[in-house]
């Protein structure tokens, strides 16, 4: 009962957070813009499960989501919440189960994957590739490898009918060839776990022992995840949280609609948070954070009205320049943080390098997670954590697997300007380590938390702890993060949005272009690309918590044309006001 009223007090005034924790409905659907308490609210709904008693003492809670840093995020706050509530969180933290899709399959194959085939008993010794990988060529032919790449494409292009006309090869050729060699793709383990889930016994011990199952950021669901969570909905408390206009993982294949598939398909109750507590006291940024999302929900202009503070500049090095002048107006204020976060991690390489020469500490996580140099880091890390953290010294251990990965650098790196990926992901190493301390439990829950952090490929999770006042990142990377100010630069056609966007754009004629403007006339083939890119600088914008400032340039391109200020900017509605860091600080 005390708890409840911890809870109550918590939440009181938010009619919707408080229907939602106090439900007992069986389907729940909760979506809510940015900043509007979901992460807060689904924690208390999870402490008001355990500790009223409702999750039986043989059952658990699955908190599942797309991301692992999303996942980490949910465990973080519980052990927060946790002790208002209750004595002994221990035994109540025990009860949560944190996954990403991959991680859950994982689980349920090093479990049941014998039934399937007998080598599943050596998981732990399989290499994980993606369709495309080298290794690959080793095991299948040519012809197996297009029957790959037809499911991963159907994945990434969200075509069930494609997907499950091409499942049946792609088992076969995963069976036979691959898991007998001790090889498994990515979508090779989310496609044997549904295929175990396919057994009943199997999928209904899971869907008994879940009794409650949360899945956030459910917008960013693929076809793959979305089979897998359907395969253990049965008489227990399904909870799909998200934000549709925060979908910015289309190009891997998040599906379109989701919550209404569920819809759709399930008896649910649909609950919307609407009382944005980020800009609670920021009426600019409430503005422009309801008109963003009016353009993305309604793909039409807006009737709405939203300012934002834009400048233009004449180059790329004027651009560059007037951003560090920024950034040291920000650092001189000793508090706040601030966020330069680019559409794409080659946009920020120019200026990363005036902070440079300026002698301006910064982190710098403008790498991609497809570089060569982040994937053999986590490879390395991996792999001398087990090497060396073993027993119950842990933390003495990880000092000796940083020295051991600091001694592979050079494995990690060839190029001198490719240096800088290794020197922010050990710095991220070193948080995480310095954070396990903090995870309650034993020695093997905090190896356990770093095992995890590591295979699942979640260090960017530790960005939120960096001590540097600047951080230079995408938009990708820091959703579920924030900073007080936020710049985001490049604001012109064919960087933001993407050239990908730009030239179907033109190809279609949906693009009313002026001499240094581009302006969007709402094509409906051009629905789900413009919708994206607008998903996109809603999330760039909602990490901001105190204000967003954006830069463009409309001097010359190589071709002695103007550059366009991107289509963005130029939306019905939306009043571009120019600023002086002077005064806008
Ligand atoms: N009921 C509430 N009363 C007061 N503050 C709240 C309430 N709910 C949430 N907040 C505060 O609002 C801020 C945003 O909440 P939260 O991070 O849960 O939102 P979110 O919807 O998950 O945001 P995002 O999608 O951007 O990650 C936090 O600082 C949180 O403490």
């Amino acid at each position: 009962m005390q708890a409840e009223n911890v809870i109550k007090e918590k939440h009181a005034g938010d009619i919707e957070q408080l229907k939602f924790i106090f439900s007992d409905e069986n389907r729940i659907i909760v979506t809510a813009p940015a900043g509007c308490g979901k992460t807060t609210a689904m924690v208390s709904k999870i402490a008001r499960e355990l500790s009223n008693g409702h999750i039986l003492s043989n059952k658990k809670i699955l908190a599942m989501t797309f991301s692992v840093n999303a996942a980490m995020k949910i465990k973080d706050s519980l052990k927060a919440l946790l002790p208002e509530l209750v004595e002994n969180i221990q035994k109540y933290l025990a009860k949560v189960d944190v996954a990403n899709y991959h991680n859950f399959a994982m689980r349920i194959l090093f479990k049941h994957g014998y039934c399937l085939n007998g080598e599943f008993t050596h998981l732990s010794d399989f290499k994980i590739v993606d369709e495309d990988s080298p290794l690959l060529n080793t095991f299948i032919t040519s012809a197996d490898s297009d029957k790959l790449k037809k499911v991963n494409d159907a994945v990434k292009a969200s075509n069930k009918e494609e997907l499950i006309a091409a499942l049946d090869d792609y088992w076969d050729i995963l069976n036979r060839k691959l898991i007998t060699n001790h090889v498994i793709t990515y979508n090779g383990i989310l496609i044997s776990a549904i295929k175990l889930l396919r057994e009943t016994q199997i999928s209904s011990f899971y869907k008994q022992y879940y009794q409650m199952i949360i899945i956030d950021e459910f917008q960013d669901t693929n076809l793959l995840g979305y089979l897998l969570i359907k395969k253990l909905i049965g008489n227990n408390m399904i909870i799909f949280l998200g934000d549709d206009v925060q979908k910015i993982y289309g190009f891997l294949g998040a599906v379109n609609g989701i919550f209404n598939l569920i819809i759709e398909t399930y008896p649910v109750i649909e609950i919307k948070f609407c009382n944005n507590y980020r800009f609670r006291e920021n009426n600019r940024m409430k503005a422009l954070d309801l008109f963003i999302r009016d353009c993305v929900e309604n793909f039409q202009p807006s009737n709405l009205k939203a300012s934002v503070l834009v400048k233009n500049l004449q180059s790329d090095h004027e651009e560059d320049d007037f951003i560090v002048k920024g950034i040291e107006k920000i650092v001189s204020t000793k508090e706040d943080k601030v966020a330069v976060l680019v559409r794409a991690g080659w946009q920020g390489n120019s200026v990363a390098q005036i902070l440079d020469q300026k002698g301006i500490l910064y982190f710098n996580a403008l790498f991609k997670e497809t570089d060569p140099e982040y994937i053999s880091f986590y490879n390395i890390a991996l792999e001398e954590f087990h090497n060396n953290v073993l027993g119950k010294a842990v933390q003495r251990n990880l000092k000796n697997c940083l020295l051991a990965v600091d001694a592979r650098r050079n494995e990690i790196y060839q190029q001198e300007s490719k240096k800088y990926i290794f020197e922010s992901m050990y710095k991220l190493l070193e948080i995480l380590f310095v954070e396990s301390k903090k995870v309650s439990g034993t020695s093997r829950d905090k190896y356990d938390y770093i095992d995890f952090i590591l295979g699942n490929k979640g260090l960017k999770h530790m960005m939120e702890f960096v001590d540097e006042q600047v951080v230079l990142t995408t938009i990708h990377a820091a959703k579920g993060l924030e900073w007080e100010y936020v710049i985001i630069p490049r604001l012109n056609g064919f960087a933001f949005p993407s050239s990908h966007m730009c030239r179907s754009c033109k190809e279609a004629n949906s693009c009313n272009e002026g001499f240094d403007y581009c302006k969007f006339t709402y094509a409906q083939s051009l629905k789900k690309a413009f919708k994206e890119e607008l998903s996109i600088l809603y999330v760039g914008i909602t990490r901001a918590k105190k204000n967003v400032f954006f830069t463009v340039n409309t001097g010359a391109n190589k071709w002695n044309h103007s550059k366009t200020t991107s289509c963005l900017l130029n939306l019905e509605g939306l009043i571009l006001e120019d600023y002086e860091w002077e005064n806008a600080i």
